[in-house]
């Protein structure tokens, strides 16, 4: 988040480099923020697994999306609630979906953690799921186990969760009750 993009600001390219060593954990990147591609080599050289940037930022998503590959990171594009996905279909098409690491829904305006999750952004992760049975397509805001459901019902199989897990008194338990229902609609 650059404070740009979205009202907030957050981690960059030195914290993913600091925590780098201490795990072989998917580094899964996110960015919220304007000009994505000034930040691409960045996280690259910091050691990122995963890029993904949002439609609405990017100059041209299929150069970004084939540097991001060069630079041997997943490639990530991500649509905000208002954006239609349908603006995604010819990218991932002109990139070739098994090259796509995953589209990204977003379930809550980006910015906060603590939001409620927009059901009505289902219709998008349909919409993907049907066109592309093998995409990996992930949710982000307002996860829980109350909101699973819908999400994984509607074919999402990547699932972001903050204060559901982080506030919780077992997380472990939140994570694998997610989980589950991801793997029963998989
Ligand atoms: O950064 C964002 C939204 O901008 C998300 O990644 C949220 O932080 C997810 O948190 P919860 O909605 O699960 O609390």
């Amino acid at each position: 988040m650059d404070g740009h993009f979205v009202p907030n600001l957050t981690i960059g390219a030195p914290v993913i480099k600091s925590l780098r060593p201490h795990t072989k954990g998917f580094l899964d990147c996110h960015l919220m923020v304007s000009n994505p591609e000034q930040w691409m080599q960045d996280f690259a050289k910091a050691g990122a697994d995963g890029f993904t940037f949002h439609v609405e930022a990017a100059k041209d998503s299929v150069a970004l999306i084939h540097d991001i590959i060069k630079a041997k990171m997943s490639p990530g594009i991500a649509v905000k609630p208002g954006t239609p996905v349908e603006l995604l279909f010819p990218i991932i098409d002109a990139v070739g979906v098994e090259k796509m690491g995953l589209a990204l829904v977003m379930t809550v305006e980006p910015g906060f953690g603590g939001q409620s999750f927009m059901v009505d952004q289902m219709s998008k992760v349909k919409a993907l799921r049907s066109r592309y049975p093998t995409l990996n397509i992930q949710v982000d805001g307002g996860l829980s186990l109350s909101t699973i459901s819908a999400a994984a019902e509607a074919g999402a199989n990547v699932i972001v969760a903050g204060s559901s897990v982080f506030g919780a008194a077992d997380p472990k338990s939140v994570i694998s009750g997610l989980r589950e229902h991801v793997d029963r609609c998989n």
